[in-house]
């Protein structure tokens, strides 16, 4: 196994309760070398629990936590966090007020003055802040802030680093960029990392693999196209964007719905109830002909009739909702640049079949 593929942090079987509610339930990840894991959920779920965990400032009660094969917590071990060769990284991170940005960088160094003050040299040249070393922390940006909190974190080389949110501080124009540094900077060191956030653009923008946590537990896990286009249920789809549910029952593998039939995957028994889920960028608009819409494919099956409800421009895109004509029931629509339909504009819907998922109802 090359050193970029090694195992750097392994949990397994991870549960904490507190006064006997449990919040982590039998978690168990890994993170290679150079990979960064993102612990993506709702506020609430247990993210910073399992950081808090793996950092060795609190303990489950099931479960170990290896660093480089070695356990650090578990097995009746409790490794202080100092001795466990992982960097800390939040939101809140506090620069020390008296130091310099240099002394700030240079201060979990250990060894030679000079191989010390190179070290912080190459990281604050790496993050350009090398005209900023006799500076203090409140004569710096957040931004600047942020990019010292972190290359301070890197500085002693950690085999793991954990994140807790730490762009959350930032305002969006600055956080693309210092999200993409970041990135930049603990893959060129091939730090492992597990990032905690609740906002899904940054596990996508951030992770080379995704953990969705819910309820304590991990739902799904896997490489971030995988998990947004093949989410493992309703909730875990809903969580990366607004969806639509379609419901319908089974009956000789087949769910009638307003867009013609669909099958339904194998081995779901007739009435049972299905919500086909489908994202509203896949949701394709076509204008009515008096009348009239778009002929059925086999791609988009059926076209459905709709009238507007609502439109509105959001951004890069514009939402637009509708009243199904069968049914009454709603349904979004987004549509890239300006799309600006009047309320009660009758036009025809289309939704891309190799987009929808089918989930049974539990
Ligand atoms: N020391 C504690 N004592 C009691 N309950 C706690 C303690 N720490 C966390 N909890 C509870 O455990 C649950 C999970 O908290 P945790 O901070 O791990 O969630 P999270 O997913 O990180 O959420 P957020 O994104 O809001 O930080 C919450 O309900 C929280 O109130």
């Amino acid at each position: 196994m090359s050193s970029q593929s090694a195992v750097r942090l392994q949990i397994d079987g991870l549960g904490r309760a507190f006064q006997g509610r449990p919040v982590v339930r039998d978690v168990t990840l890994s993170v290679a070398a150079g990979q960064v894991l993102c612990l993506l959920g709702p506020s609430g779920c247990g993210k910073s629990t399992t950081l808090r965990i793996v950092a060795g400032v609190d303990w489950p009660d099931t479960g170990t936590v290896r660093v480089d094969g070695r356990v650090v917590t578990g097995e009746g071990r409790r490794v202080p966090p100092e001795e466990r060769s992982v960097g800390l990284m939040f939101q809140d991170f506090a620069l020390f007020p008296h130091l310099s940005v240099a002394d700030n960088v240079g201060f979990g160094l250990r060894g030679p003055r000079a191989q010390r003050q190179a070290r912080v040299r190459e990281l604050l040249e790496r993050v350009h802040l090398d005209s900023h070393a006799a500076a203090f922390p409140h004569e710096l940006s957040g931004g600047e802030q942020q990019r010292v909190a972190l290359v301070r974190a890197i500085a002693p080389r950690p085999r793991v680093m954990l994140m807790d949110e730490p762009f959350s501080g930032l305002d969006n124009r600055l956080r693309d960029g210092i999200r993409d540094e970041t990135l930049a900077v603990l893959k060129e060191e091939g730090t492992a990392v597990l990032l905690v956030t609740h906002e899904p653009e940054e596990a996508l923008r951030m992770a080379d693999e995704i953990a969705l946590m819910r309820g304590g537990r991990i739902v799904q896990r896997g490489a971030p196209y995988n998990v947004y286009n093949n989410p493992a249920d309703r909730e875990a789809a809903a969580f990366f964007s607004d969806i639509n549910v379609i419901t319908g029952e089974v009956n000789g593998a087949l769910t009638e719905t307003p867009f013609g039939r669909f099958l339904v995957p194998g081995g779901v028994q007739d009435g049972t109830v299905v919500d086909i889920v489908i994202r509203p960028q896949h949701v394709r608009i076509d204008f009515d002909r008096e009348g009239r819409g778009p002929l059925p494919t086999p791609q988009d099956g059926t076209p459905a009739r709709a009238i507007v409800v609502r439109s509105r421009f959001i951004g890069k895109e514009s939402l637009v909702e509708f009243r199904l004509d069968q049914d009454g029931s709603r349904m979004s629509a987004t549509v890239p640049s300006v799309f600006l339909p009047k309320p009660g504009t009758p036009l025809w819907l289309m939704i891309r079949r190799d987009r929808c998922f089918v989930f049974p109802r539990k």
